[in-house]
Formats: C-alpha cells, structure tokens, sequence
C-alpha cells in the first residue's frame, strides 16, 4: 500500500462519545454553561480528536513548507520569485514573523523544501524533500504531472506520520511560496465552480492592474488545463503548487494519526480544501485559525465547513495564524483539565 492510499484507508470519524463527555465536563465547571464560547468548542474536539478527556498540547510544531511557481512568469505576484529561498534562510535564522510567534506560543518550526528553485546544498536545520525546483506555468500547461502531485502529498504524510512517531500533540500547516495565491485561487474556483474574479486577490499587494492580469492568467490556465473537480489530485497537479500539496498530505496525514492540525490562511486552507475533497472526515482534525483578507479564503472555508478563530486581518502565511490559534486551542483544553468544577469549590449551581 502506498503512504497516500493507508492514509486514505485509516481516516475515521472523531469519537462523539468523547465528544459529548468532554461537554459534560464542561459543564460542570464553575461557569454557566456555555459561557466560555468556543474554548468549550475547542476543547470538546481535542478530545473528539486524540480520544482523550485531558488532550495532551505539549510538543506543538509548524511545519512550513516552501515552494516557487512557474506561473510567477506572468507576473502575478508583487515580489521576485528569488525571495522565497530568502526567505527560507530567514525562517533557518529565527527571524520571520513564524518564528517569532511560534516562540509566543511555544511552538517549534520545521522549514521543509518540498520545491524551492534554488540549491540549498547542506543547509542546517532544513528539512531536505525536494519534489521538483518549482512548478510549470499553469498558464501554459499543467502545473506539475499527477506523480509529482502524489509524491508532494506524500512528503506531507511522511512528515505527519513522523510526528505521530515523536510524540507531537499539536500540528500547524505553514508555507512560503511567491505566487502561491494564484493556484490557491485557481483550486477554489476549480472545485466550487466560482467566478475566478469571486476568489482572487492581492496576495503580497499587487495593484489593480496586476490583479486584473492575475485573473486572467487563473481564467486561461483553468480553461487550458480543465482539472476535473471530482479528481481533487488532478485538481492539485495541473493548477495547483507543491507546498500546497505538502500541507494537503501533511493534514492528510494527521487526521490518519488523530493528530489535530491548524491550518493557517489562504495558501493553507487550500491544501486543507484538496485533503478534505479526498476524504470530508478530515474535516473533523482540524481548526481554521483564522480569516485571511484574501476574499476567496471565505469560499474555502465554507466549502470545508469550518469557522475561523480569528480574524486579525493578517495576510502573511508562513504559520502565523496557525501559530496564534494554537494558544487558544491550548487554552480550551486547559479550561477543560484544570477549571474547577462547582462541586470541587462549593459554588451552587443555576437553575436554567
Ligand atoms: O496566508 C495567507 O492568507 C496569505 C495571503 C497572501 C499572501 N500570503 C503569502 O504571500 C506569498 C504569496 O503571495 P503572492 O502575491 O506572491 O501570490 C506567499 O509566500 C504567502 O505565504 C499569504
Ligand atoms: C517578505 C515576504 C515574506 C513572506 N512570508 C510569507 N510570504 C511572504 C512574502 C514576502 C514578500
């Protein structure tokens, strides 16, 4: 069997026995019902998730996957493609936005090259699963062949596996790539059948005319490569990237493990999007930290049936948003191990 098809095969529905009991729990705290919102929401599914009512959070860990587009050649993104290796030699040095607010949050980074155009050579602490040095232009042919794809979702699933095999309680999807809006958007108007105008935005910040341009390159590329929206792997190949297909694999892979995910903004939730389209349980492993300005983020969302924790109207990727929401999940599930409950501190209970 193949790391993509045991995954496949090994992904269940969460506990709702656990599920409920944890809400019971929750209930019984010294607070009236409900009234810590979705901390209970986030707690609950912890334990609908790792099968257990005191969730282990401790070894959190983002994983950020860097990736370059052939499509950058037409001029979709504000930013030089040479600028996603540079990048990933910031992440190595603990300087990005990721590092520092893994750190707030006591989360490790792991940088992993799943398709840089660039040579890294022995690069400390990076995470070496080079599919391919970047995909094709989707403007001009597919994006990548259906063996890439599955070889990109793979490293995903390896890597979560690996986890599994760690200890890690908590994962978050991340990613650097320049023009990775522009496939992010061409899945979700693959797979919804939305008007490309609907679900395409700035990205790093272009102006009107480059957004103008971006949608007709999505609109060509979609037209040329017709991916077949009942295929989410072809989806993936011909218009999709291969850090987005890493994320996919790497979701994949927790909800195969029980491991819970969050998956961070637009680039992200696409990778979630094609996990999800291959099997809807994965939807029940993992939380939407937050709500992108990119405007067809909420298309994604809605299609996988999640609702964002935040929405600081943050745009940068990498794992920001993931690495924030993680403290919020942890502080869920601590409200759901260490809150009193009335009958531990003699407070009377209401009568509703
Ligand atoms: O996570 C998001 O919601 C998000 C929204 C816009 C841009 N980004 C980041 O910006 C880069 C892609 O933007 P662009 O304009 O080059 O397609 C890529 O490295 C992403 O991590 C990320
Ligand atoms: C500087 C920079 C940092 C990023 N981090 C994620 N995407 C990015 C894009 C740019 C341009």
């Amino acid at each position: 069997m193949t790391l993509l098809t045991e995954a496949l095969s090994k992904i269940c529905p969460v506990d709702a026995e656990l599920m409920a009991q944890a809400q019971t729990r929750l209930d019984n705290k010294t607070k009236p019902v409900g009234s810590l919102g979705r901390l209970e929401e986030f707690a609950r599914r912890m334990a609908a998730i790792t099968g257990s009512l005191a969730p282990d959070t401790e070894k959190k860990v983002v994983f950020t996957f860097a990736g370059d587009h052939g499509v950058t050649d037409e001029g979709v993104s504000a930013f030089p493609r040479e600028v996603t290796p540079q990048m990933v030699y910031n992440f190595l040095k603990g300087g990005a936005g990721i590092n520092v607010l893994a750190r707030h949050v006591g989360a490790q980074v792991r940088v992993v090259d799943i398709g840089v155009d660039h040579d890294f050579g022995d690069t400390p602490g990076l995470i070496v699963r080079k599919v391919a040095r970047g995909t094709r232009n989707f403007a001009q042919g597919p994006a990548m062949t259906r063996e890439e794809a599955v070889a990109a979702l793979e490293v995903g699933i390896g890597l979560a596996n690996e986890a599994k095999q760690e200890g890690v309680a908590l994962v978050g999807t991340g990613e650097m790539g320049i023009g990775n809006t522009t496939p992010s958007a061409a899945i979700i108007a693959a797979f919804s059948g939305l008007p490309v105008p609907a679900v395409t935005h700035r990205g790093t910040g272009i102006g009107d005319g480059a957004l103008a341009n971006k949608v007709r390159v999505i609109e060509a590329g979609l037209a040329l490569n017709q991916p077949d929206p009942k295929d989410p792997i072809d989806v993936l190949a011909k218009v999709g990237g291969l850090e987005i297909a890493g994320i996919a694999g790497l979701i994949l892979g927790c909800a195969a493990n029980r491991l819970p995910v969050v998956v961070d903004g637009f680039i992200s939730t696409a990778g979630a999007l094609v996990a999800c389209e291959l099997n809807p349980h994965v939807r029940d492993y993992l939380f939407a930290a937050h709500q992108s300005v990119e405007v067809g983020h909420r298309a994604m969302l809605d299609r996988i049936g999640a609702a964002p924790i935040l929405d600081l109207q943050m745009r940068l990727g990498e794992g920001t948003g993931g690495a924030l929401a993680m403290g919020l999940i942890e502080a869920g599930v601590r409200i759901l191990t260490e809150m009193a409950t009335f009958e531990e501190a003699g407070v009377a209970e209401g009568d509703y």
